[in-house]
């Protein structure tokens, strides 16, 4: 059985995790089985897991190095996972473990856990604390706790203390000056410092979690020895947060647009380690910066890609992140794939006769895009990835936007970038975001105008009020990787 200890020797610099919370009391009703399912192997072994979409015929499947379902405990995850981890950090290791998600997909229960149900930290702890009494030898354990919040640090066991800073000593290590570490010789000890951290970390009530994390939150728990040093990091991730359902507005968006960046800065670092790049992005963000010593180079690292049971979206947003390289198909059974509908296939024709007509060769290099998929440009990580096809997006924009009306015969017009209909611009398939975000940078758009808004998005709906400037700030749904279409028209 492959675990933590066995993934490590093979040198793997990160070892992903697949956790499903359960449906919760809200959700029970109306979620029917969990978007996400294992095919191939067992609970802790490498696996392949299924990801279908109960209200199309989407599904993609994935190979993954664990699977943990609704049905296992944390302390399953615990055992298999994390405890392999600890006997490294008595002989000098870094490791360290994360849980990554959507908001509300269950990272602060999997990490921090409840009374009755302990989380990844709290046994971690209690694990360390019995293995250092059985050192024999002289051993201090010692621990802190900060967060990172809006791109700024602040430690929560000692809240007096200025933000900690974030600084390169001479040979290139990370120092976080002003982090302090407290000495813990007991659980008894640990909770009260725990607990006090807990209360002081800054959470939220939002649209989609009652208590939602607006910071990451960095557990470290240290071993000194007289000889060596090692450190275990686990940290609860905000969540990713779509703004369209979390309704944030004011702090909260802004908490949301930092925690989206930081996040999409922390997926950057993980694919170029999952590809074995040479430069890793660490600077894209404080997160990935302090992350630095622990992720990549010698260290363990483990990521809990953790989802919400009921939200197929989320979940393909995640596993992109997760396991961007180890999509294995992307299919739509033929047998359930409806019919076009005519009225698109009647936009499609009218397009294609004005850009030539107009002969927009940069137009129609896009808009060939849109209409032949093959001809797009594509991550050559994502290049075995089969890429969707036009009717699928018209399926999508039936089951999504039954009464948009498509353009009639309106002529249509340029626009530039500065007008402000901009973001009503009908806007290219591109195959990965930062391609998209970058498109709509270019001159000119095409649009029809007097005509019904119609927006659809092969894999969500983007609101048609949403400006470009706000794309970012939905990086829970803009991923790279993720194929975008969305038609607009004013
Ligand atoms: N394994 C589980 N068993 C039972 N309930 C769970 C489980 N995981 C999560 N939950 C519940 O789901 C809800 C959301 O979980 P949690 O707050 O941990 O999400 P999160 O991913 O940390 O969200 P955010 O990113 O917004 O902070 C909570 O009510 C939590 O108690």
């Amino acid at each position: 059985m492959a675990t933590a200890s066995s993934s490590s020797s093979s040198a793997q610099p990160l070892r992903i995790l697949l956790r499903v919370r359960p449906f919760l009391p809200s959700e029970a009703a109306s979620s029917g089985a969990p978007c996400v399912s294992l095919v191939d192997g067992y609970p802790g072994s490498e696996v392949t897991v299924k990801l279908k979409d109960q209200y199309t015929s989407r599904s993609e499947h994935y190979n993954l190095d664990a699977f943990f379902g609704q049905e296992n405990s944390v302390s399953e995850i615990f055992d298999r996972e994390v405890s392999p981890l600890i006997p490294g950090i008595f002989e000098g290791t870094n490791a360290t473990v994360f849980a990554y998600g959507a908001t509300g997909s269950g990272k602060t229960f999997t990490m921090q856990g409840t009374e009755d149900c302990p989380g990844l930290i709290p046994l971690a702890v209690s694990t360390i604390l019995d293995l250092a009494r059985c050192t024999g030898t002289w051993c201090c354990v010692d621990i802190s706790y900060y967060e990172v919040y809006m791109e700024r640090c602040y430690d929560l066991l000692e809240p007096k203390a200025k933000e900690i800073m974030a600084l390169e000593d001479k040979d290139g290590n990370l120092q976080l000056k002003g982090l302090c570490w407290t000495p813990v010789q007991s659980m008894e000890e640990f909770e009260e410092l725990y607990s006090i951290g807990v209360q002081r970390r800054k959470v939220a009530h939002t649209g989609l979690n009652d208590v939602s994390s607006r910071s990451h939150a960095v557990f470290s728990v240290r071993v000194s020895t007289s000889v060596v040093k090692g450190k275990l990091n686990l940290i609860d991730l905000a969540g990713s947060e779509d703004n369209r359902r979390t309704m944030n507005q004011g702090i909260r968006l802004q908490e949301s647009s930092k925690i989206n960046q930081s996040l999409l800065a922390l997926s950057n670092v993980i694919s170029a380690l999952n590809t074995n790049e040479r430069k890793i992005p660490y600077r894209g963000s404080k997160l990935t910066r302090i992350l630095q010593d622990s992720l990549g180079g010698s260290s363990c690292a483990v990521m809990i890609a953790c989802l919400n049971p009921a939200e197929y979206q989320e979940a393909v947003n995640t596993i992109c992140v997760a396991a961007p390289s180890r999509h294995i198909v992307s299919y739509m059974s033929s047998a359930s794939k409806p019919e076009t509908p005519k009225v698109k296939v009647d936009m499609e024709d009218k397009l294609r006769a004005w850009l030539e007509s107009k002969g927009k060769t940069k137009s129609i290099q896009r808009t060939n895009g849109l209409f032949s998929p093959s001809a797009r440009k594509t991550p050559s990580s994502m290049s075995h990835m089969k890429q969707p096809t036009f009717s699928k997006i018209s399926t999508r924009v039936k089951a999504m936007d039954q009464d948009a009306v498509l353009p009639s015969a309106n002529p249509c017009k340029e626009v530039k970038k500065s007008d402000s209909s901009l973001r009503r611009a009908l806007l290219p398939i591109s195959s990965n975001v930062n391609q998209q975000t970058s498109d709509t940078d270019n001159s000119s758009i095409l649009l029809e105008p007097n005509t019904p808004v119609v927006t659809c998005n092969i894999l969500e709906k983007i609101p048609a009020a949403t400006p470009l400037d706000k794309f970012n700030a939905l990086g829970s749904t803009l991923k790279v990787g993720m194929t975008l279409v969305y038609f607009i028209t004013i």
